[in-house]
């Protein structure tokens, strides 16, 4: 039997190499939305590693937030969860070396040898390890937020992993970071309704749904409504009664599993059991050992490269063909899902949507599974009103590259149908992943900024191999063929199969925005220098941070508060009543200070001992304060959730940016629409580091001796979220000032410079009093916008040497801080050693 949910101690506890030149890349073994994963050796401990490289050119996240999901990555330290030994950056990407799970995902696995599935046996014993990883995740505050078989990796002994938590989330889902345009994304088939709604904010009884939506991809071989597009899917999420085993040939399946997953694909999130409590659940019982599962899932399977290799050249296959890469089965399967009624959600007004949506099944273009981003910060909230049910799902399937102008996403309360406040307006990238599923990204809501087709990764492939024992160049890097694995073709590879289609439909999406409004394209070019300075700047501080340096630990995220959420949301069709009635994490900021050894180990210690975490053992014996807790509803009045993101008042200044589609062609509107200036509230409102004692402690610490440096450990602990938010707020402002100067067009500003040369002149001739009149009034207003104008470039110039100060500082601080952290580490193994050595 696998062990128990506890922690494992890391038994290592080494520093893996920070440079490139340390790891030899073998081939390829899996490849996702924002990263290919490659299988390598770490030539220092001469141990096989997976290292996931993410483009950080193709990220559409800053660098604050990979890190820290980085760094979260690097604590995680749970038998079932992929942990992370170390990140750096290599060019323009960061690589993530991981522990190698050679068995590769389940997904591969069902793909190469288990079309139709696996056994229930197999499938209890999988979710089990993958719900025993859910509940450490969820007991420290983390939300998954991509489970599913392609993320549930497995070791060639038969152990079970969840893979896939943090970086790669975190990479278009990162919060209410400004930077990050609020990008969300989910692969839609798993995605829980609450989160396609993005009404009232989601929480880890979202990676329940997932996991449900799991279990019934591990019992077909695939995801219900896999099929279908992206738009299609989010439709018959929200539309149907939830998925479950309720069909003629899910005979075979147990009551408890059918009991299992139906608890979990509640659409009421309130309703979903905890993952603590499902690990309880009858169904588990079942669950075997990791020798079984290597016997019957790993078994007479070839290597993951050359599985991963296989896939690709079928999928490529298929694409030249033109061929529906599913089968007949997997078709039949789906429509089952469409149809079919699950027997807990039973519901007329179901019935009768699904009957409206059985007409559409000739009109799936889209046959792949796809991952949507729903970009947040563009999304126009309407306020719910009731309508008659209206399907847009034809629209939806059959311009998966247009505009969609506000689909009415229907959902029901318990006797009407209430159009959503969702809007998903386009798809703005597509790739495929080593699976064969075409992963979809989607804007919702107008289209404000350029569609950002993702660059070509800077893997590229550059040629055939040359030889068995000669690295390939790809891209920056060396890929090497080692003996047991064939080195993979480059000729003809899906990727370029992949590029031609990606060609194509960027064509078709040029072509598609060319139709757009001219006002929103003059937004979108006017943002791109910005964006394009913006990659650069991630890159520029991308290398000054991370450099050859160790990922710092922070652990101040991983503080957890269980709290009562009031939810006024509609009860919605399909729950069981009473379970886990509004006991709720809430996703944390892992923006946090830099723990101290005695942290992390006394983190470790907590989740060892199976405590529940509190926020005061947590915070350092620091009582978290409530209100940084509390429910949407319990907010004080400065605080909005946005999402779910909680936006406090000094934020919601900037919620609102002078939108650049409604160009500002006269002074008044100038004056009317130009959102007054936070420069100065919101400095005053971020933590005035200058003046910070601990800072000035900090910036005495260069001559300081090793003693002295981590007494101070704590202080500069305190320091960093407050450096942070500094930061955050300075390149929030900076951001806002870029807006209201790009919403100035070249035409206004000329018009500005002919009305003031008139006003001169009509200064001068007091014949035309008429005239003098009214270009005194275009004066007065010109004046005020030119002021304005000057005012902000002055103040954007003076945040601009702010915000780099303060980088400067932080980027100071943290080497500061590493330097301690090492020597501590060091410190620490020397004293294992000695004592070992004593034994
Ligand atoms: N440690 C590992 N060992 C072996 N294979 C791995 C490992 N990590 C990831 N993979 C493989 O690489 C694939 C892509 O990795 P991953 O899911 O982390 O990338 P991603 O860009 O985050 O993708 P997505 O967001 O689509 O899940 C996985 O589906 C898995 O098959």
């Amino acid at each position: 039997m696998p062990t128990g949910g506890g922690l494992v101690l890391d038994a290592n506890k080494r520093s893996y190499p920070l440079v490139a030149s340390e790891y030899k890349l073998f081939e390829e073994v899996g490849q996702g939305v924002s990263a290919t994963v490659y299988r390598a050796h770490c030539v220092t401990f001469n141990e096989i590693v997976a290292i996931k490289s993410l483009d950080l050119e193709k990220c559409n996240s800053n660098l604050d937030d990979i890190r820290r999901e980085a760094q979260t990555m690097s604590l995680i330290n749970h038998q079932n969860v992929v942990k992370a030994y170390c990140s750096f950056v290599v060019g323009q990407n960061l690589w993530v070396v991981m522990p190698y799970m050679a068995g590769g995902s389940c997904l591969h696995i069902m793909k190469a040898a288990h079309p139709e599935g696996f056994d229930e046996p197999v499938i209890a014993t999988v979710l089990k390890e993958s719900l025993k990883a859910l509940e450490y995740l969820h007991r420290h505050g983390h939300i998954h937020r991509d489970v599913k078989a392609g993320n549930i990796l497995v070791d060639s002994n038969g152990s079970v992993k969840l893979g896939d938590f943090g970086v790669s989330a975190c990479m278009f889902d990162t919060g209410d970071r400004q930077r990050s345009r609020n990008t969300f994304v989910g692969t839609p088939c798993w995605m829980a309704p609450e989160v396609m709604e993005q009404l009232h904010g989601y929480d880890f009884k979202a990676d329940i749904w997932s996991f449900g939506i799991t279990a019934l991809e591990l019992a077909h071989g695939h995801a219900p409504f896999s099929k279908y597009p992206p738009m299609k899917v989010l439709l018959m999420t929200l539309q149907n009664a939830p998925p479950g085993l309720d069909y003629e040939r899910d005979k075979k399946f147990s009551k408890s599993f059918k009991e299992m997953i139906a608890m979990c694909l509640v659409k009421d999130p309130a309703k979903r059991p905890t993952a603590e409590k499902l690990l309880r659940h009858s169904f588990f019982k079942q669950a075997r050992s990791f020798d079984y599962i290597s016997r019957h899932i790993l078994d007479g399977l070839p290597p993951l490269g050359e599985r991963v290799k296989t896939l690709k050249i079928k999928d490529a296959n298929r694409l030249a063909q033109k061929i529906q890469p599913y089968d007949e089965q997997e078709a039949q399967s789906q429509n089952e899902y469409k149809r079919g009624v699950s027997a807990w959600n039973f519901n007329i007004e179901d019935l009768k949507a699904q009957a409206a949506l059985i007409q559409d099944d000739d009109e799936v273009l889209e046959p792949k599974p796809l991952k949507v981003a729903i970009d947040k910060d563009v999304e126009e909230v309407l306020p719910p009103q009731v309508t008659p049910v209206k399907d847009d799902t034809k629209d939806a399937a059959l311009s998966p590259l247009s505009p969609l102008a506000q689909p009415a996403l229907s959902h029901e309360s318990s006797s009407e149908r209430i159009q959503l406040p969702v809007t998903i307006h386009s798809i703005i990238a597509e790739t495929t992943n080593d699976a064969g599923e075409r992963v979809t990204r989607v804007r919702s809501g107008p289209l404000p900024n350029p569609v950002q087709q993702p660059k070509s990764a800077n893997v590229a492939r550059t040629g055939p191999p040359s030889g068995r024992k000669e690295p390939k160049h790809i891209g920056r890097f060396d890929v090497w063929d080692d003996h047991d694995v064939e080195s993979p073709s480059w000729h003809g590879s899906p990727k370029e199969s992949r590029k031609s289609e990606e060609t194509r439909r960027e064509r078709e999406d040029k072509e598609q925005r060319k139709g757009d409004d001219r006002d929103r394209k003059e937004g979108r070019e006017q943002r791109r220098p910005d964006e394009r300075s913006e990659r650069d700047e991630m890159r520029r501080v991308a290398s000054a941070t991370f450099g050859s340096e160790r990922v710092l630990s922070s652990i101040r995220g991983l503080t957890m508060d269980d709290r009562d959420r009031d939810r006024d949301k509609d009860q919605r069709q399909g729950g069981r009543s009473g379970e886990d009635s509004g006991r709720m994490h809430r996703e944390r900021s892992f923006n946090g200070p830099v723990s101290s050894n005695s942290e992390r180990s006394s983190f470790d210690q907590k989740s060892t001992n199976g405590l529940a975490t509190t926020s005061r053992q947590l915070s350092g014996g620091k009582e978290v304060s409530d209100d940084k807790v509390k429910a949407p509803a319990q907010k004080g009045p400065g605080v909005l959730q946005k999402g779910r993101f909680s936006v406090t008042s000094d934020d919601t200044d900037f919620e609102e940016p002078p939108h650049l589609s409604s160009r500002w062609t006269s002074n008044a509107q100038v004056s009317q629409h130009a959102p007054p200036l936070q420069h100065s509230s919101s400095l005053q409102h971020a933590p005035s580091l200058p003046h910070s004692p601990s800072l000035q402690h900090m910036s005495s610490l260069g001559g300081q001796t090793t003693q002295q440096s981590s007494q101070i450990t704590a202080p500069i602990a305190a320091i960093i979220p407050q450096l942070q938010q500094i930061l955050q707020h300075g390149q929030k402002q900076q951001d806002n000032i870029m807006h209201l100067i790009q919403s100035l067009s070249p035409q206004d500003i000329v018009s500005l410079h002919s009305v003031n040369s008139m006003s001169r002149f009509s200064r001068t001739s007091s014949a035309n009093s008429a005239v003098e009149h009214s270009v005194e009034v275009s004066t007065d207003r010109e004046r005020e916008l030119l002021h304005q104008v000057s005012d902000l470039q002055s103040r954007m110039a003076t945040l601009v040497d702010e915000l780099q100060t303060v980088k400067l500082r932080n980027v100071q601080l943290e080497r500061q801080l590493n330097a301690i952290y090492n020597k501590e580490e060091e410190e620490r193994i020397r004293k294992e050693e000695a004592a070992k050595d004593d034994r």
